[in-house]
């Protein structure tokens, strides 16, 4: 294996057999992701791209094919296994965050956190949670419900959350998908923050303003990986030329 790709996945095929005829909706994936490396999945609705985010994540599991995390395959792991991969190794964001209403904003936090942390590591879950929270400026609301605080905090405190347990790999699905335009742009600045703190991220979304964060962009089409457009590391200053290029690209895929 390559050194620096941190996570791979190859002929991976994902085959849903709950359906008459059974749907085939990965067709064979062969993926690198570089250590570091900030990946978007775009593609059609439809076309695959949260499957593969499950897939290469080990929240599902492929029909074939092999996915590994720093060399080790996580296809060949027994459940229990595969959920302290995820637990220990992978931070995830999702569209809606999935908060306890019962519990604080730092409680929510910390809760994925304290069941991967040995025993006594505590304190020192307690104060990288905290630092988290100050570092995307939402250590104000750590006391408050989730019912009192924006749609944008909220989704900072899942980024919050998925870091907690030091993750090499930040998997983002939509993770603006249910945010207006100001909280998507405060959403994508945490995560680029993230990015450049060396954290690998691999982010699904349809929306090119916030693809155009990423170093590089690829695309499915039908369950097939069919072009991949480098774009190299954001640079606030050229938002609007990244955008009106990846856009370019994806018209011309079709998009
Ligand atoms: N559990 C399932 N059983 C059967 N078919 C499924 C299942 N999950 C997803 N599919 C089908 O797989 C295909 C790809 O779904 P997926 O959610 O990966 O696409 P997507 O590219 O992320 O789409 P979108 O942009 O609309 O979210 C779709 O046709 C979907 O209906």
């Amino acid at each position: 294996m390559n050194q620096n790709v941190t996570l791979e996945s190859q002929a991976l095929t994902k085959t849903y057999f709950s359906t008459e005829p059974p749907t085939e909706v990965l067709r064979g994936i062969d993926l690198s992701v570089t250590a570091g490396e900030f990946l978007v999945i775009m593609g059609a609705s439809g076309s695959g791209k949260s499957t593969l985010l499950y897939n290469i994540s080990g929240m599902d599991r492929p029909t074939d094919g092999k996915v590994l995390l720093e060399g080790r395959e996580l296809t060949s792991l027994t459940d229990a296994e595969m959920s302290n991969v995820r637990l220990t190794q992978m931070g995830f964001v999702f569209q809606q965050a999935h908060f306890l209403a019962n519990l604080d904003v730092r409680d929510n936090i910390l809760l994925p956190a304290l069941k991967g942390a040995p025993k006594g590591n505590r304190a020192a879950a307690i104060a990288r949670a905290d630092a988290l929270m100050e570092r995307f400026g939402i250590a104000h609301i750590a006391d408050h419900g989730i019912t009192q605080v924006s749609g944008g905090q909220l989704q900072r405190a899942s980024i919050c959350r998925a870091l907690a347990g030091e993750p090499s790999v930040l998997f983002a699905d939509e993770p603006t998908g249910a945010l207006n335009s100001s909280m998507s742009t405060e959403v994508m600045d945490t995560l680029t923050d993230v990015h450049r703190g060396g954290t690998t991220v691999v982010m699904v979304t349809h929306d090119p303003a916030v693809a155009a964060r990423g170093d590089r962009v690829i695309y499915l089409s039908d369950g097939l990986l069919v072009d991949s457009r480098d774009a190299g590391p954001w640079q606030e200053e050229k938002a609007q030329q990244r955008e009106d290029d990846l856009l370019a690209w994806l018209r011309n895929l079709g998009f």
